[in-house]
């Protein structure tokens, strides 16, 4: 969480004109909740199983667009089935540090249920960190880079 998935896909949307979605707003939006709320009231299984009807429906009726994700939804089955797995990549510290420092960044850490305490944050990231890289197709470094510059490498790496 944080690294930037949503702002970027929105962004590389706009400058190469392509419609994006967003897995934790399509959730929201078919469970009719937030998503904090769905941990609260179904727990996080009920939420995983959430991603991966999503995955199934993006499987079977997407195509053409920019998907942003939850932080936990590489783990869909059928992840690979869905096209090409960007991994933005920057190190906890540095996320922690912009998320401390980025206007919205209260509200956005409240919305997040498994970003409520630091350390546990942190192990989950180090748990995450090689499935993530094993996973992805292109991984992008965002570290200290500027939008332009994100947008561009993404753009090259997949050949867009
Ligand atoms: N290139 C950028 N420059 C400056 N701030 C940024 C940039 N990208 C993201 N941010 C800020 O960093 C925070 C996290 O970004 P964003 O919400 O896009 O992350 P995310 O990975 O989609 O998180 P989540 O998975 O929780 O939705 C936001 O406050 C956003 O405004
Ligand atoms: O990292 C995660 O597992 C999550 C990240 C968020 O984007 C949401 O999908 C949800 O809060 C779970």
């Amino acid at each position: 969480m944080g690294v930037g998935k949503g702002t970027t896909a929105r962004a590389f949307a706009k400058e190469y004109g392509v419609y994006n979605i967003d897995t934790d707003d399509l959730i929201e939006s078919k469970e009719n909740k937030e998503i904090k709320k769905i941990f609260e009231k179904k727990g996080e299984a009920y939420f995983r199983e959430c991603e991966q009807q999503t995955a199934d429906w993006i499987e079977k009726c997407v195509t053409g667009t920019l998907i942003s994700c939850g932080g936990g939804f590489y783990k869909v089955k059928n992840l690979k089935k869905l096209g090409t797995v960007v991994l933005l990549d920057a190190s906890f510290e540095w996320i922690h540090n912009r998320l401390k420092t980025a206007k919205n960044s209260k509200q956005k850490l409240a919305k997040r249920p498994l970003f409520q305490d630091q350390k546990k944050a942190k192990k989950l990231y180090g748990e995450r960190e090689k499935a993530y890289k094993k996973v992805a197709d292109v991984v992008v470094n965002v570290e200290g880079k500027e939008m332009e510059e994100i947008l561009k490498e993404i753009a090259k790496k997949c050949k867009i």
